[in-house]
């Protein structure tokens, strides 16, 4: 919906004059053609696509002795009293009284002159708004209102409100609406395209017709149904907005076929082996069969010569760094570059040693690049990328800075995506222009993310991007038993870390989150550290924590990943991608404070090697609703599809996801989770129209999308 003001409280003694039966609607001066435009309502049939934004039932009057504090109501009565005063601030005070003799004050902190000669003493008034108790007595503060005549009859249906600007009155816009929808036979403004085919199944109504009932609400129907949008008439036209979506995804995704980019086609290294068959055989296991899936959908998309933009879905630890690896030896053995931008320098790091370990013995030369290197190992880093000696470039949103130059960039991969902005993303994409002199040219591009969500959602969500799943884990992982343990049992916990330790395996504790200060946060991280130092002696305890200097951040790492530590007290600087398959046991100090999907990635710290593995989340109570139902989830399942679906209940699409980079910003009247069962016909009736109706597609794209398709630029 536009972001206009709603105009709630509304003088309503201007008529507007009905709308001539042009094409375009006439108003009555051009202020009000101007502010129309301002709403994107141009064309008639811009009008009759304007659709409620909610409705108010007038169809019912509360005796003011029987009105409740709280509750939104309907009034009618006579003005008694009527003054400007000084109450702290100007405001006009009116006094209702009923048939009954009972009053009640409305009260205004923002009016016009022409309000205070419009509410004189005499005239009769329906107000609506939600009754306070205030100081002087029940009152309604800005009341929506109308004058009307004595035993004027209440309207028999639910009244629509429409999005609306400063100065353009409900009224007004009804009026504009409803010339709009008589003016021309409807089915012929707005011609149903869909045939019974893909409508019936789905049981809903003629496009007139839904169109119709939203604008005009028939007797009897059911007022909560519309007010939700779950009525069929809404439903209707969230199918008919699902399809346009769909239609621009998949005019989008055929006019990439359009750009080129390089075919990555494997020239032999030796007689017998590509480089990457070489890796594939050098790995230290065969990849599982999700892997194996995944694996020929990038190969097979790096083959063409039109850039690939597909995104790597997969559960936490489930193998998604082998398949960027993979996809990588393929480019370079093409004679390309690979980039691998990751969100923290700890993951860059770890990223660079385990590729290091695995391309190094095959001749490639792995760097990295972050904003912490010493100035002379990334002079050396910067130069063998733009010479093209650097055949993989890792590093973290250093490797989009200026200096930076690639020789002949093919691929870009992007992990946890999610953690990048658009801008960021297109910026890595853009270092790729050294490689060719051709316009229109692009490298391939490959995003990973390990919050899975439903695939059709997230095609839904995620802008032009084609999806690849790993719904398999590793085989030999036992799932991480989770426990929610009370802070009152600490000394318990820590009991156990011990002995976890003295058995051979290592532990990470991670200390609470204090969103407000990071100072705060560090602080406490010390403290901890120091308290567990003191209760386990005979334990090797290390930090880490964001503000540490890269490289002590690394050597803590390491010497953990050494096993020289058994026992790391971290911030959620671990949080995402840290592999290390000994530790065994995570305890999460207040875990009530973290979200869904951060806890399940935390987690996904430990149950990656074979051992059993257990994850304490100690909490502090007591604990909120709806703290105490992440919890709970977190500690039924282990699946990462289930918890992704959890937390977009719990949290909505727009925090989840960034609403800005998804699909759902484009679409007005749909709503992703509410409507995902008809994003799947939706892609149905959209291939059905592109194959049987090409002729009405971009009739369809217009009505429902005009001006908002520019989201797919990603
Ligand atoms: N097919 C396989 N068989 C056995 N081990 C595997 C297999 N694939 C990957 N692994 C190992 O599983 C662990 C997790 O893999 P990886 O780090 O790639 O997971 P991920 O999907 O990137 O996880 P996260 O999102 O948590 O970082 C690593 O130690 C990796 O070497």
């Amino acid at each position: 919906m536009p972001a206009s003001k709603i105009l709630l409280s509304e003088p309503l003694t201007e008529i507007p004059p009905a709308v001539t039966p042009a094409d375009q609607p006439k108003p009555n001066s051009g202020r009000q053609a101007d502010k129309l435009a301002k709403l994107g309502l141009t064309r008639k049939l811009d009008l009759v696509l304007h659709l409620p934004l909610r409705y108010e039932d007038e169809t019912t009057v509360t005796a003011i002795c029987d009105l409740l504090a709280g509750v939104t109501s309907q009034v009618e009565g006579v003005i008694t009293h009527h003054e400007v005063t000084y109450r702290g601030r100007r405001q006009l005070c009116i006094t209702l009284t009923d048939e009954k003799g009972d009053t009640l004050v409305l009260r205004f902190l923002n009016f016009y002159g022409s309000q205070v000669k419009q509410l004189a003493v005499g005239v009769r008034l329906r107000a609506r708004g939600e009754v306070r108790d205030g100081f002087f007595g029940m009152e309604i503060v800005h009341p929506a209102y109308r004058l009307v005549a004595q035993g004027e009859p209440l309207p028999q249906a639910l009244t629509p409100i429409y999005s609306t600007c400063a100065g353009l009155s409900q009224a007004y816009l009804r009026r504009a609406i409803d010339n709009a929808l008589t003016s021309t036979p409807l089915p012929e403004l707005l011609p149903d395209a869909l045939n019974a085919e893909i409508i019936a199944p789905l049981q809903l109504p003629p496009l007139a017709a839904a169109v119709r009932t939203l604008h005009h609400p028939p007797l009897g129907v059911e007022a909560d149904a519309l007010l939700e949008r779950t009525h069929p008439a809404w439903l209707r036209i969230k199918f008919e907005e699902l399809l346009a979506q769909q239609l621009s995804l998949k005019q989008s995704h055929l006019q990439r076929r359009t750009r080129l980019a390089p075919a990555l086609i494997g020239c032999a290294q030796s007689a017998a082996h590509t480089l990457l068959e070489g890796l594939l055989s050098a790995l230290p296991f065969a990849l599982t069969a999700a892997q194996q899936r995944v694996q020929k959908e990038i190969s097979a998309d790096l083959a063409l010569p039109h850039p690939m933009q597909r995104l790597l879905q997969g559960d936490v630890g489930s193998g998604k760094t082998v398949l960027a690896a993979l996809a990588a030896a393929q480019a370079i053995d093409a004679g390309y570059q690979v980039a691998l931008m990751v969100p923290t320098e700890l993951l860059a790091e770890q990223h660079v040693r385990k590729l290091q370990g695995w391309f190094a013995p095959l001749g490639i030369n792995v760097v990295w690049l972050t904003a912490s290197l010493k100035a002379k190992v990334k002079r050396a880093a910067l130069a063998a990328t733009v010479t093209g000696q650097a055949q993989l470039i890792v590093g973290t949103h250093a490797i989009i800075q200026d200096k930076v130059e690639f020789a002949r960039l093919g691929l870009v991969i992007i992990d946890e995506q999610h953690r990048f902005g658009v801008a960021q993303r297109l910026a890595l994409r853009a270092k790729a222009q050294g490689a060719t002199d051709q316009a229109n040219w692009q490298p391939h591009q490959l995003m990973m993310s390990a919050t899975p969500i439903p695939r059709t959602l997230a095609m839904s969500y995620y802008a032009d991007l084609d999806v690849s799943t790993l719904d398999e884990l590793p085989p030999g992982r036992t799932p991480v038993l989770t426990k929610l343990v009370s802070q009152a049992r600490r000394d318990e916990v820590i009991e156990r870390v011990r002995q976890v330790a003295l058995a051979g395996r290592q532990i990470y504790w991670v200390c609470p989150l204090i969103e407000e200060s990071e100072t705060l946060q560090l602080q406490t991280a010390e403290d901890t550290f120091a308290k567990l130092s003191a209760v386990l002696p005979e334990l090797q305890i290390g930090l880490v924590h964001g503000r540490l200097k890269s490289a002590d951040k690394a050597e803590v790492m390491a010497a953990f990943t050494r096993h020289e530590i058994q026992l790391l007290v971290a911030t959620t600087v671990i949080e995402v991608g840290v592999d290390i398959p000994n530790a065994s046991l995570m305890v999460i100090e207040h875990a009530e404070r973290f979200g869904l999907s951060q806890l399940h990635q935390l987690r996904g710290r430990i149950g990656r090697g074979s051992a059993a593995s257990a994850c304490v989340l100690l909490y502090a109570g007591p604990l909120s609703y709806a703290a105490r139902a992440r919890l709970n989830t977190l500690r039924a399942t282990n699946d990462g599809f289930e918890i992704a679906r959890s937390d977009l209940e719990i949290r909505g699409p727009g925090e989840f996801l960034g609403a800005r980079q998804s699909g759902a910003a484009m679409l007005r009247f749909a709503d992703l989770q509410q409507d995902a069962w008809l994003i799947e016909p939706a892609q149905r009736a959209a291939d059905y129209l592109l194959s049987k109706h090409p002729e009405i597609v971009a009739q369809h794209l217009t009505r429902w999308l005009a001006g908002r398709e520019n989201y797919l630029e990603v």
